[in-house]
């Protein structure tokens, strides 16, 4: 805008000057030429390039504004030369003032853009001294002021929005784990679980895959409570939930926290006898826990009992849980620690 006001401007001066400013010095078109060509070509490569914090464009800007300001300390030498100093002082603060505003988030940009223009007034000060120039100089020096003073506030709310930002990022990342894991043993909660339970199930639909599910639960975890109490309750499960992670096959396989003391795990791609296979894992890596419980019948150790189902074509989510919930069952009448796989007839 600025380039097309000097470019433009004939149309603002008196006529009988208009001869004078055109014909004595036609290399301002020349330099605003180059300044309006510099500065859409640094906004077009800016706004083609693929990553706008490449190093090689940022220092590709800082280039180009440090082209541009030595355009218009160019354009001012020629204002002043042409006799045309009037306008030099405001145009100069209008253009520091601009920078200041789009600039300010980089105070190393801020500066090499507006040093030279700065100067340019300083020097404009002494070698065009005029009856005004102490009421130049506090001009300058209120400018100056006025200058620091706004790229601090600015930069001020620039960090402050950058900072906002980030905590706002933390607090959805926090809200999210809250939504989808339990936060006793950090395991994908009940909800979260039904999700992929879901996206498992649309994939056997579509692809034919197969899908298991192992239902599992602490054999007489009420017992253990009552003897060492609720804290140590607490520390078994979240052991319980590390091995059940450490049962798992891939990145895919999700051991999920069902309720109270029962635990589920969603295996994709895994066949019945695949879900087996991970069922011993589980039941030799809690026996190897080895967590002492006086109070259970069964053994001397924290033992879990697990029911295991293969999805069949046709079974809604529902009727998927239903069968582990039953294969569970089974294995705590078959007398616990110990898994069972769903049968259709019982
Ligand atoms: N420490 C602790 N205990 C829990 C938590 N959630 C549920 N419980 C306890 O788990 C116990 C579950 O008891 P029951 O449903 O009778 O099951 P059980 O004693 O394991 O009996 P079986 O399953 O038949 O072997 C209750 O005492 C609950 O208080 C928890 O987050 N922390």
């Amino acid at each position: 805008m600025f380039c097309l006001f000097i470019l433009g401007r004939h149309y603002f001066t008196p006529v009988q000057s208009i001869a004078q400013i055109t014909h004595l010095f036609p290399e301002l078109e020349t330099v605003m030429g180059l300044v309006l060509a510099l500065s859409s070509s640094g906004i077009f490569i800016l706004r083609m390039a693929h990553d706008q914090y490449a190093e090689w464009l940022s220092q590709f800007l800082h280039g180009t504004l440090l082209c541009i300001s030595a355009l218009w300390v160019g354009c001012f030498y020629i204002l002043l030369a042409s006799g045309d100093s009037r306008i030099v002082f405001p145009f100069a603060a209008l253009l520091i003032f601009t920078a200041l505003i789009s600039l300010y988030f980089d105070g190393r940009v801020l500066l090499s853009f507006t040093l030279p223009i700065w100067l340019v007034i300083l020097v404009c000060n002494f070698v065009y001294p005029s009856d005004l120039t102490v009421l130049n100089a506090v001009l300058y020096v209120l400018l100056a002021c006025l200058f620091e003073s706004g790229r601090r506030i600015l930069r001020g709310w620039f960090v402050l929005a950058i900072r906002r930002e980030q905590e706002n990022r933390e607090l959805i990342k926090q809200l999210q784990s809250l939504a989808n894991h339990d936060p006793l043993t950090g395991l994908a909660n009940r909800r979260s679980f039904h999700l992929l339970l879901d996206k498992a199930i649309q994939r056997h639909q579509q692809c034919n895959t197969s899908v298991s599910l192992i239902m599992l639960d602490v054999d007489y975890f009420k017992k253990y409570n009552d003897h060492y109490g609720h804290q140590a309750g607490d520390e078994c499960l979240r052991s319980i939930a590390k091995c059940l992670e450490g049962a798992t096959r891939s990145t895919q396989d999700v051991a999920a926290r069902f309720g109270g003391e029962e635990f589920i795990m969603l295996l994709p791609d895994a066949t019945e006898q695949q879900a087996v296979d991970v069922a011993k894992r589980i039941q030799q890596n809690i026996h190897m826990l080895g967590i002492l419980h006086a109070e259970s019948p069964v053994a001397a150790y924290v033992t879990i009992s697990q029911g295991i189902t293969s999805l069949t074509p046709a079974t809604t989510a529902t009727r998927f849980i239903a069968e582990a919930d039953a294969a569970l069952y089974a294995a705590k009448e078959a007398g616990r620690n110990q898994w069972q796989i769903f049968q259709t007839d019982k």
